[in-house]
């Protein structure tokens, strides 16, 4: 591994949500310039400290980002600045804001009483952020289909030829707001034969190729249920994440497999669901938004494991 001088003798936390995990980068006042091969290095599992991404944390008005969130959110002090293992950006990263807030108290950086919320800036916007226990709920926003009324009539828009699978699959893109393509298969024998890979020879095809490509959820429906009096789904996933490769979770993959389940269950499919996933648990639930859309809302855990420095 070799760290930039940007990085070397800096003092990283490591922690995980649903054991997608991550490296935190404290930048209070945006002085880091962190290069790709910098983040790449970082989380190298080899050579490097290893995780799924970094999470910076620096308050929004010191980053361009974070300064178009302060117009729309004013509160939102502190930017989740997420980079992919390969250190590309992406909108949003459901199980990292999730730990990002865990942090963000550990530090001492908020005050945040069980109940109470942070907003918090992310390339995808501001997303309130509650305290329940040791959980944390993240509004994740509106979700929308890229492929429209069509894809959900049809409930697919994009072919995916996955390795390890017999013959191509049908997928159905969703936005939630990083793009995500979702396919279904009938049982968990299948989603354990899937190779989930990024690169050669057995990474996974799509036709269109999404643009600006896309993670990828292999889901498995297990039915449903009644919790509380309310209609539960439980959905089983695996997940190829841009950027990334195959990872133990995905927030915005959960709710992205959520969503895509609930399009093709039609009217009266659940509003919340249980997404488990290889690294645990998490609950997706989604409710009407004033403007006729929907507002999808993320719960699940967040643990930090370790304070790094940086040679
Ligand atoms: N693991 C994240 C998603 C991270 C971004 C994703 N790889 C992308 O490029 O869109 C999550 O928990 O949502």
């Amino acid at each position: 591994m070799t760290i930039s001088h940007a990085l070397a003798g800096t003092t990283l936390t490591t922690g995980h949500g649903t054991e997608n995990d991550f490296v935190l980068v404290p930048d209070p006042d945006g002085a880091l310039t962190i290069a790709p091969e910098d983040v790449r290095a970082v989380c190298d599992r080899h050579a490097g400290v290893g995780a799924d991404g970094i999470l910076r944390v620096v308050r929004s008005r010191e980053i361009t980002a974070g300064a178009e969130v302060l117009r729309e959110s004013p509160e939102a002090e502190w930017f989740m600045d997420y980079r992919n293992a390969d250190g590309s950006y992406a909108e949003m990263c459901g199980n990292g804001i999730r730990v990002f807030v865990h942090y963000l108290r550990a530090a001492g950086l908020v005050d945040l009483p069980d109940g109470e919320s942070v907003v918090v800036g992310t390339r995808g916007g501001a997303r309130r952020v509650t305290r329940e226990g040791e959980q944390y709920t993240v509004d994740m926003g509106t979700w929308w289909l890229p492929g429209g009324a069509r894809a959900a009539a049809e409930g697919h828009d994009v072919v995916v030829e996955i390795p390890g699978l017999d013959g191509p699959r049908g997928g159905l893109r969703v936005a939630v707001p990083n793009p995500h393509t979702v396919v279904a298969l009938p049982d968990e024998a299948s989603l354990g034969t899937a190779h989930l890979t990024l690169d050669g020879p057995l990474a996974p095809t799509y036709e269109p190729v999404p643009p600006e490509g896309t993670n990828l959820e292999l889901v498995v429906p297990l039915g449903e249920g009644v919790q509380d009096g309310a209609p539960v789904g439980t959905v089983r996933m695996r997940v190829l994440e841009r950027g990334v490769g195959e990872t133990r979770s995905c927030g915005t993959g959960t709710c992205a497999a959520a969503l895509a389940v609930r399009t093709w269950g039609g009217t009266g499919s659940p509003n919340l669901w249980r997404v488990l996933v290889p690294g645990g648990e998490v609950r997706v639930r989604v409710e009407p938004d004033t403007d006729g859309g929907e507002r999808v809302f993320l719960t699940g855990p967040a643990e930090l494991t370790a304070d790094v420095v940086l040679r």
